[in-house]
């Protein structure tokens, strides 16, 4: 029986020896797009797309002749059952070249998209559109750059999205999945994901419904009851994001105790003239300090850390990139001297820790246990690099200490950042798993994303919308054809990481005081975690790491608890109705 077992060892180290080349020659081709957007540079990356995905099928098809059921090697059979997936490379040659140029050309109409003054310049999302949206508090002006940029992105993206929705489907068909969707969720190896994540999302309610109802009396008090409804859903554009998926840049309207402004940072970094390559140097100097791995040369000489001045079209969006050849790791960012950015760049050589911790794995066991479990590392280390305690030893903050009160304005800049974001990471995928699933039908895209948009956001378009918006288009992730899911079940891990990794520190005291700097034994227990990459069942990574197999939002309400007690209290205090009865958005009326 010519396909057993020892067949089997040798097909994957064949598979081992031709991946590594033909996935390198393809982050190549890929990267020299991204980070210079030209017609060439295009078809060149469409080029070695094809040559990756008929390697992938030339190994899917033949991984499906082994037996494995009766194979004794558990990584050989974790490994072939990966290699059955084929993913879009299960499509006729002509249809994946359709599929290949529609994925190319969402992504690059997001990327180079602008919003145009009357006379004048153009302005990119990055940095001037978000710049707008984070700092003004002129709704007409929030406004004109939350229309032009949907004018922009979305609406030029509608029809061919649904073609990509037919064709991803079809994709997954051939894969064995009922849709794409399905096929997304499998990376979760569990078969009741969807009942436990509309469980954890229900577990955070109280503490969402609080923060919206507290930030809604803010936005009241400085906008008027001509904007804001205090018994009904948010206009989507004051929340200081684009997306209204963060809500850290309107702090100074939502301040706790206004007598007590934290510092600010951005202007500290600027003050000190931090550039953005000290910016990366202070995010890797986490990891080291903790005894994890350093950044080979490549990384400081191939990454694109700020946006070229040389004219270039680049997608600025943040990623961090795996060359899968041991040594090759690279973060595009178009880095901006705030704070915000600094986090990022944590959040994304978190990414970098992971390619270097699992490198000596085979290609197939390269990822994250999870998707959120990649997601989740990087934000676990900027848990303690917003803490005041690192803050002020890196010299980013002179206060000494924080009295009761500071430390109340300090939970709500962080909740601003995670609980806000909790209902937008869910919907994302509620949406597209819908789309795919044929529940929301192409005429009914955008009036379904703003029904969920209001039913988990409590949040409404600032003006009437129609079919011919198509206002999900206007988020990276969704021209980027990007699961989203991840950065929900991220948000939650991170904390449970968090109270792991502070245990382990032996910190004592409150979960938001911890620091994991310098703990070689956060690191240590970090580091066994990662090197594992995809090879394990996450639930046996998260008890290695937690000592739990279940994701659980106990940390993450655990930290939060002090802030959620005086929300509660001051929602009383001021009578607030929780949730948004009026669920009509204002120009309705
Ligand atoms: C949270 C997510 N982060 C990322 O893409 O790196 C976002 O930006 O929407
Ligand atoms: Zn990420």
């Amino acid at each position: 029986q010519l396909y057993n077992e020892t067949m089997a060892k040798a097909f994957l180290q064949f598979y081992e020896r031709t991946a590594q080349v033909v996935w390198n020659r393809f982050m190549e081709a890929a990267w020299n797009y991204v980070t210079n957007i030209t017609k060439k540079n295009q078809e060149e990356m469409l080029y070695k797309d094809v040559e990756k995905s008929q390697h992938t099928l030339y190994f899917g098809t033949r991984a499906r002749l082994f037996k494995i059921a009766n194979f004794q090697d558990p990584d050989v059979k974790r490994m072939l059952s990966k290699l059955l997936n084929v993913d879009k490379a299960a499509l006729p040659k002509e249809e994946l070249r359709e599929y290949n140029q529609i994925l190319a050309y969402m992504e690059t109409t997001y990327s180079m998209a602008q919003v145009c003054l009357n006379e004048g310049p153009c302005l990119p999302l990055e940095p001037d559109l978000e710049e707008v949206m984070a700092t003004s508090r002129d709704q007409k002006e929030l406004l004109w750059a939350w229309q032009g940029w949907r004018d922009a992105v979305g609406r030029q993206l509608r029809m061919t999205f649904e073609r990509y929705v037919q064709l991803s489907n079809k994709a997954a068909k051939l894969n064995g999945y009922q849709d794409m969707g399905a096929l997304w969720r499998s990376k979760y190896e569990s078969d009741s994901l969807q009942e436990d994540l509309e469980q954890l999302f229900q577990e955070l309610q109280p503490l969402y419904l609080n923060l919206h109802a507290y930030v809604r009396r803010a936005l009241y008090r400085f906008y008027g009851p001509e904007l804001i409804d205090l018994r009904g859903p948010i206009p989507a554009h004051v929340l200081g994001n684009m997306w209204a998926q963060s809500w850290v840049n309107i702090l100074d309207l939502a301040l706790p105790f206004p007598e007590k402004p934290p510092e600010d940072i951005t202007k500290i970094m600027q003050g000190q003239h931090w550039k953005p390559e000290k910016m990366f140097q202070e995010a890797e100097k986490f990891f080291t300090s903790m005894g994890m791995l350093s950044t080979p040369p490549e990384f400081w000489t191939n990454s694109m850390m700020e946006r070229p001045t040389d004219g270039r079209e680049v997608e600025c969006h943040a990623s961090a990139w795996d060359f899968y050849n041991g040594q090759d790791f690279r973060i595009k960012k178009c880095t901006e001297v705030t704070i915000e950015d600094l986090l990022s760049i944590f959040h994304q050589m978190g990414h970098i820790q992971y390619f270097l911790q699992y490198k000596n794995l085979s290609v197939i066991f390269r990822a994250g246990a999870n998707p959120a479990f990649e997601e989740a590392v990087g934000s676990v280390v900027t848990l303690s690099a917003s803490s005041h305690k690192y803050l002020l030893n890196r010299g980013l903050l002179s206060q000494q200490h924080q009295d009761k009160e500071e430390e109340v304005n300090f939970l709500m800049s962080v909740a601003l950042e995670k609980i806000a974001f909790i209902p937008f990471a869910y919907l994302m995928d509620l949406f597209r798993w819908k789309v795919f699933d044929g529940t929301i039908e192409k005429d009914m895209y955008n009036q379904e994303w703003w029904n969920l948009r209001l039913k988990y956001q409590g949040l409404c378009p600032p003006i009437p919308r129609s079919e011919e918006d198509f206002d999900p288009g206007a988020k990276f992730h969704i021209p980027a054809s990007l699961p989203y899911i991840r950065y929900f079940l991220s948000l939650v891990l991170q904390f449970q990481f968090h109270e792991a990794l502070c245990k382990a520190s032996g910190h004592m005291g409150p979960l938001h005081h911890c620091d994991i700097y310098n703990s070689k034994e956060a690191g240590k227990l970090l580091e066994d975690v990662l090197k594992l990459g995809s090879s394990k069942p996450w639930p046996e990574v998260l008890e290695k790491m937690t000592g739990e197999t279940k994701v659980s939002t106990k940390a993450l309400m655990t930290y939060f608890k002090p802030l959620l007690n005086w929300l509660v209290t001051e929602n009383v205090r001021q009578g607030e109705i929780l949730g948004w009865p009026d669920f009509s958005c204002s120009f309705e009326e």
